[in-house]
């Protein structure tokens, strides 16, 4: 019989409803008892917490925790319980660490578990038993909602409330009844080294554009002092004229600036110029090409925190062709 870890962090999947609104109630056993599941299954509650609570020190426990997990010779494979506003973050974080064959994944609920409709229980009963289906050995890190597995590159929460609310990285798996199918295997990309704990203390804002935005936050971040800057630009990657200054300062003050964008799908392309991504690549930005906004500034604090040289940055988003 296959050995699951479960590593509890908090969520929707343990929370209970109070008259303040729902909050983390639940322990990773708790969590369990609802499986009703006889899977031969251990735990550990690492946080309890909301995800939208999350800081860069939770993640290094989070890691540290599924890597422990992951050395265990008699574990077949590791959930992590998660509240699913920052799973995307979460997973790609772990997925840019994690090395062993030993899949990963993360789940949780939309709806809380003390609600007669709560989809914790099913989500977690679908993920233990694909973390000990040796189907999924070397799938990597996976978010696993409502019996789909995606890899965590690209998976983003798409909806606010649905139980289905996750999508965009490569489906690699699906469960029917007690069966997990393999569909396919996610593009391999480097991976890095565990971050040292100056991870914990980056601060690494996102800058937004849109019509009319000034560049005067971004320059209030570099006055505020900060570690790197994700700009977040529109269509492409493009940004109204201010922001060009504004990534040439902070280039030459040594603060990395990646470029991402806000359109869902697609990579930051070097079309327009006089502002556009031309403009912003040329005054030293990086492309975060395929990355989305937030799982790019996961990569950009872990290169940060590995204190590499500004050729390694860039070559490490060049890497992000897919
Ligand atoms: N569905 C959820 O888990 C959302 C919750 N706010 C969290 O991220 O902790």
């Amino acid at each position: 019989m296959s050995v699951v870890h479960v590593i509890g962090t908090g969520g929707t999947i343990a929370s209970r409803s109070s008259s303040g609104g729902a909050t983390v109630a639940d322990s990773a056993d708790q969590v369990l008892e609802a499986t009703e599941l006889t899977t031969e299954v251990t735990t550990e509650d690492v946080l309890h917490i909301n995800s939208f609570h999350l800081s860069f020190a939770d993640l290094l426990e989070v890691r540290a925790a599924v890597a422990a997990a992951c050395r265990r010779p008699e574990v077949d494979g590791v959930v992590v319980t998660h509240g699913t506003d920052t799973m995307e973050e979460t997973g790609f974080f772990l997925s840019l660490l994690h090395t062993s064959e030993k899949p990963v994944i993360l789940t949780g609920a939309q709806r809380a578990a003390d609600l007669p409709d709560t989809d914790g229980p099913e989500n977690l009963r679908q993920a233990i038993r694909a973390a000990g289906s040796p189907q999924l050995r070397g799938a990597g890190v996976m978010v696993g909602f409502d019996s789909k597995f995606h890899a965590a590159r690209h998976t983003r929460k798409q909806h606010t409330l649905a139980t289905s609310a996750f999508s965009g990285g490569t489906l690699v798996a699906e469960s029917y009844q007690h069966e997990v199918v393999r569909l396919a295997t996610p593009a391999s990309y480097p991976t890095l080294s565990d971050p040292p704990e100056r991870f914990a203390k980056l601060n690494i804002p996102i800058i937004d554009t849109a019509p009319g935005s000034d560049a005067n936050l971004f320059h209030a971040a570099l006055e505020h002092g900060v570690d790197g800057i994700v700009l977040q630009g529109v269509g492409a990657g493009n940004a109204p004229t201010a922001f060009t200054a504004a990534v040439e300062t902070a280039v030459a003050e040594g603060i990395p600036v990646v470029l991402a964008t806000r359109v869902p799908a697609g990579p930051v392309a070097a079309i327009y110029g006089n502002g556009g991504a031309v403009t912003l690549l040329e005054a030293g930005a990086m492309s975060a090409q395929y990355l989305n906004t937030y799982q790019a500034r996961i990569l950009l604090a872990l290169l940060i925190a590995h204190q590499l040289p500004d050729d390694r940055l860039r070559a490490a988003f060049a890497e992000q062709t897919c």
